[in-house]
């Protein structure tokens, strides 16, 4: 590993990485790989979540696409130096802010999107100028090993690399030094990632998970609330981090939201949903049999069917749960969809609140206000109003979390920042050293006073009037001299 990062560290030192032609180049060609390879991918994928390749074009392929054009088609700009407003004491200067890279960074990706979670990071690593290594989860393992082909074949090897392995491979690659780490996975590990990084003060963003809730209001459309929380939910298997994870609604409400996503379910899937080919299976048999010991003691209204040979579970609802049963002390991360009932906005407001800062939150309702009022009163990663997971589809909005559920953020120019150091540049003349004497020692009231005026736009009357002056005969001075050289 470490031969592997001192390498990096020494294709980066060259400055290979930073032209904004080889960067485009870069991008150009990880969009012909995705292009010319689009089969094995697709086919990679869709083995690891049982996934048709459909659904594994439109749930990972088309977003990376999409991410690669944005850098491609904003890249130059986001990667020009930034003019920086002045003050009056450097207005004869040179300001800007300069992005530029940080050097060799880390990404982790987990398993539930394996090619989105590990390829959106390394679009934003490459378009900041930066070397990457990429370190998929274990546990998608034919998506880990396309990449760990295909990669090499496309990218520049001396500075972007793929590393396999589970658990002992990333606690080695953790001990090494590096200039960012991106991770995407669960909070527990996204701790110890946290805890490697300081030894080194590594920044991280931790791209974590949590429980996000979905407030269902009695003034909504609960045919479309319904049919849009039914495919946040059950797309991917529940196995989605922004899937909202439970409903908050009076209980009045909980019948019909049952009937209207069974309906729902059965439209997009079939009478028969363990033959449909929109509908995945649970990642291996340690989640299978987590998300079957969070059904004891419930109330199943609807599904509850499960295979443990073939790992698949229904898509489930449970009715009048108790927010202390175990389905609501840990994330979901399936197709159980449990309602808690709340007396109204004020106690869900208040449920939200009482627990750990979500990666998303959803509410449904015509009362825009509302939804505001829940947004202000609350906090979360992000939001979608009147939707769900539709958020992170928006690559002008930055995608994290906050406390529990993470922190930084990427996508389209949060990518780029997230990898870039925003680095703050004074070009200053040599001329001027009448007013730089201001800051030279002696210190005194005068020089004090004028570094006010300067600095912080005070000024005394009388000052002001000795400095209007001034410049009247500086003006003068310059048209005297122009008139009599041309005299
Ligand atoms: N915020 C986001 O964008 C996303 C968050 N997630 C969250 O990720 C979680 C699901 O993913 P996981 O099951 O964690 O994926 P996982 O089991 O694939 O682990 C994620 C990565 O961490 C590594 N890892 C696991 N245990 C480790 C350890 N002890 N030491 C060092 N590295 C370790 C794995 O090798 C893998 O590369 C959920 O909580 C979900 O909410 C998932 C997708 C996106
Ligand atoms: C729709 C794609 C979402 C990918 C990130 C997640 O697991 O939520």
């Amino acid at each position: 590993m470490e031969r592997q990062v001192l390498r990096l560290r020494q294709a980066f030192r060259s400055g290979r990485s930073r032209p904004l032609r080889f960067r485009l180049q870069q991008l150009e060609a990880l969009r012909r790989m995705v292009q010319e390879r689009e089969k094995e991918i697709l086919a990679a994928i869709a083995a690891d979540l049982s996934k048709s390749e459909l659904n594994a074009y439109s749930h990972e392929v088309i977003t990376i696409l999409g991410e690669i054009d944005f850098m491609l088609g904003n890249l130059p700009e986001l990667a020009s130096a930034r003019p920086a407003k002045k003050n009056l004491l450097t207005m004869m200067d040179e300001a800007y802010v300069q992005p530029e890279p940080l050097g060799v960074v880390l990404i982790i990706g987990a398993w539930n999107y394996p090619f989105v979670l590990t390829m959106q990071p390394l679009v934003g690593a490459i378009a900041a100028g930066n070397a990457a290594i990429v370190k998929p989860s274990e546990l998608s393992e034919n998506t880990a090993k396309i990449l760990a082909e295909l990669l090499p074949q496309y990218l520049d090897q001396d500075l972007y690399a793929i590393v396999n392995g589970g658990i002992p491979e990333t606690t080695e690659l953790l001990k090494q030094r590096f200039d960012h780490i991106l991770y995407t996975g669960n909070t527990a590990v996204g701790k110890i990632v946290m805890e490697a990084a300081a030894k080194h003060l590594t920044p991280v963003t931790l791209e974590l998970g949590g429980k996000s809730p979905c407030y269902i209001d009695r003034d909504c459309d609960l045919d479309v609330a319904c049919r849009r929380i039914a495919w946040g939910k059950y797309m991917n298997c529940g196995q989605t981090c922004i899937a909202p994870d439970y409903i908050l609604c009076e209980a009045s409400l909980q019948n019909q939201i049952v009937q209207k996503i069974k309906e729902t379910v059965k439209d997009f899937y079939g009478e028969n949903i363990k033959a449909s080919p929109d509908y995945e299976r649970i990642i291996n048999l340690r989640h299978f049999k987590r998300l079957q010991s969070l059904l004891k003691g419930q109330k199943i209204a609807f599904g509850g069917e499960m295979d443990e040979a073939t790992r698949y579970l229904a898509p489930t609802i449970l009715t009048d749960v108790d927010p202390n049963s175990k389905v609501m002390q840990e994330e979901i991360f399936g197709p159980i969809l449990p309602i808690v009932s709340v007396k109204n906005v004020d106690e869900a407001i208040n449920f939200i609140n009482d627990r750990e800062k979500p990666l998303a939150l959803y509410v449904f309702s015509r009362n825009n206000k509302l939804i505001k009022r829940v947004i202000d009163e609350t906090s979360s990663g992000g939001v979608t109003g009147n939707d769900v997971i539709m958020h992170f589809t928006v690559n002008s909005l930055p995608f994290g979390g906050v406390g529990a559920s993470g922190m930084g953020a990427y996508h389209g120019k949060y990518s780029f920042d997230t990898f870039s150091h925003q680095r703050p540049c004074l070009l200053k003349g040599l001329k001027g050293e009448s007013v730089n004497k201001l800051r030279y020692p002696p210190n005194s009231e005068s020089k004090v006073s004028w570094a006010k005026f300067f600095l912080l736009k005070q000024f005394n009357k009388g000052r002001l009037g000795m400095l209007l002056f001034v410049c009247l005969v500086a003006v003068a001075a310059v048209i005297v001299k122009f008139v009599l050289e041309r005299a």
